[in-house]
């Protein structure tokens, strides 16, 4: 039995547009996000796509986001769990600032390490930024321990990945059609992990935002196929754009 599943990064966020590192800042959609989230529930009903449950993060773009896509697909019904373990990478001292700044200041090269590469993360932010995740209610029952200052993409895997085995690989594996709104990077460690990607070639791998990518597994969840639904062009420019929000203007 083929089992569906489809990998959905959300809107375009206000920041975004702005061109700032997010993280676990919870900004919203724009217009044109909640634009994007809406051609996503069109290209994922055109699909004949019938969803079981949705998971989502914690922050309120992929909320929005899923949301989104689910009411234009007439699914809100399906049932909605949310996890702080979706989240977007936490980008550490980097978050809030200008990317192409950024990469004027400290060399495009250190950005894109800092961006793409597979364990080195950015800088922590400070333990008494108040913006650390230890003074925000919706992560006060976690162990203070298990809060980042930083992560790279493979401290993000790490806490991904548990709640791919606990929970969404068992859905799948039940044969439920599951649909993860989520984010940049959060979404590229799972990609990594599906795909079995290196830790070289996950450096070129962006992930565009409101354009869903259907994915077909077998039983044991191995990947068949995987394919960004609607025109593949647009698909793929949308990712290069991603990969070039760092460069500096300078
Ligand atoms: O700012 C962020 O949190 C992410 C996703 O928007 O950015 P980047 O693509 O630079 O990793």
């Amino acid at each position: 039995m083929t089992r569906k599943l489809v990998l959905l990064r959300h809107g375009q966020s206000q920041w975004n547009l702005e061109n700032r590192f997010t993280g676990w800042v919870d900004v919203d959609i724009t217009d044109v996000g909640r634009k994007e989230a809406v051609a996503a529930g069109k290209l994922m009903r055109d699909e004949g796509l019938q969803f079981d449950v949705a998971y989502t993060s914690v922050l309120k773009r992929a909320i929005r986001t899923n949301f989104t896509a689910l009411d234009e697909m007439d699914q809100m019904w399906v049932p909605v769990y949310k996890s702080w373990r979706l989240n977007e990478r936490h980008y550490g001292a980097l978050q809030g600032l200008d990317k192409a700044e950024t990469a004027a200041k400290h060399g495009e090269a250190q950005v894109k390490i800092w961006r793409r590469s597979y364990d080195i993360p950015p800088p922590d932010m400070a333990s008494d930024d108040p913006g650390h995740p230890k003074f925000d209610r919706r992560y006060a029952a976690l162990d203070e321990q298990a809060l980042p200052a930083t992560e790279s993409l493979a401290t993000t895997l790490e806490r991904v990945l548990p709640y791919w085995h606990d929970a969404i690989a068992p859905d799948l594996k039940a044969g439920k059609t599951v649909l993860v709104t989520a984010h940049g990077n959060s979404l590229r460690a799972l990609y990594k992990y599906l795909n079995k990607v290196s830790q070289d070639e996950i450096l070129e791998i962006n992930i565009p935002t409101g354009i869903p990518l259907l994915f077909e597994l077998g039983d044991d969840l191995t990947v068949q196929s995987f394919r960004y639904l609607g025109d593949p062009e647009a698909a793929k420019k949308a990712a290069e754009a991603v990969a070039n929000q760092a460069k500096s203007k300078a």
